[in-house]
């Protein structure tokens, strides 16, 4: 399992932008981590996840992404070589969809990929399974499908390829409550089979429930890479950095670090009540 290391990356998408996309972002992220990157629009998340998946260079710095390091002077054939362990899932992955039926469009990186057809069969039917769509929709038009439907397909067009590191960029952005619950179920179940998350959000909910690493960008910066219970513990931080974390949210994660299992239907006060009797009652005069 690869582990990504970035030093020292800036970035800039013109020579004449004032401010580059990213200014000296460095970072460590450890094999089988769930990361989740948040900060402001327009903070540079997704030019650095972009960096990742080698769909740029950096501008000064390097990425290293197992034993593969890209740097200013990387060809596009070095770039391609990050892209061997990412699957990017862009957001609204369903516009993407263009083939005739669900399995083609599957299909069509690991046939990319020069798998041979049995390899990329069994690769369609294990992704439709991954993401929970019974195997006769391979068979279907991607346009007949649900919203929800459409972007599970989508997302399993990037599993399908078996990235070690997962990239999703507001993968729940206009889905329902259940849609949106079946997603992150299947995303903590690709975790739990080790492989790598980072999932761009504004949602911090998502972060507390299923990060163990939160980086925080802000105008370019990496401001702060640290477990949700020091980023949600400091509200001047938060606030600061534009995060808005309900109060519900911070602490339903320090719950969960004391080993509570959450009932998502409690209110607040019995969140507050049950927070109070853990870990000794102090929660209420913060
Ligand atoms: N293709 C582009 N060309 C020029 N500038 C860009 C381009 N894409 C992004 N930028 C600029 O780079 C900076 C970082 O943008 P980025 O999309 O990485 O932020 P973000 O944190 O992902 O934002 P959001 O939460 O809105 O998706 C912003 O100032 C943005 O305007």
């Amino acid at each position: 399992m690869p582990e990504i290391v970035i030093k020292n990356v800036s970035f800039s998408y013109a020579a004449q932008n004032a401010r580059p996309a990213l200014d000296d972002v460095s970072l460590r992220i450890a094999p089988g981590s769930f990361v989740g990157i948040v900060g402001h629009t327009g903070s540079g998340k997704s030019t650095l996840v972009s960096l990742i998946d080698g769909l740029g260079k950096p501008t000064s710095g390097q990425i290293q992404v197992g034993t593969v390091t890209v740097d200013a002077q990387s060809s596009p054939a070095d770039l391609a070589q990050l892209r061997r362990h990412v699957g990017y899932v862009f957001q609204f992955p369903e516009q993407q969809l263009f083939a005739e039926t669900v399995g083609q469009d599957i299909a069509f990186g690991p046939t990319n990929l020069g798998w041979s057809t049995d390899r990329v069969q069994a690769a369609v039917q294990e992704a439709l399974k991954l993401v929970g769509l019974p195997a006769a929709f391979a068979d279907r038009s991607p346009f007949a499908l649900s919203g929800g439907q459409m972007r599970r397909a989508a997302i399993a067009g990037v599993l399908a390829m078996k990235p070690a590191i997962l990239i999703l960029d507001e993968p729940t952005a206009g889905l329902d409550a259940a849609a949106t619950e079946r997603l992150l179920t299947n995303v903590a179940q690709l975790h739990a089979a080790g492989t790598t998350i980072l999932l761009i959000t504004h949602q911090m909910d998502q972060v507390a429930r299923y990060a163990d690493q939160v980086v925080v960008m802000n105008q370019g910066h990496l401001v702060k890479s640290a477990p949700p219970r020091e980023i949600f513990a400091d509200p001047a931080f938060l606030a600061a950095n534009h995060l808005n974390v309900p109060a519900a949210v911070a602490m339903s994660h320090q719950l969960r670090d004391a080993g509570v299992k959450i009932d998502p239907a409690l209110s607040i006060d019995a969140l507050a009540d049950q927070l109070a009797a853990k870990l000794g009652g102090k929660h209420g005069e913060q």
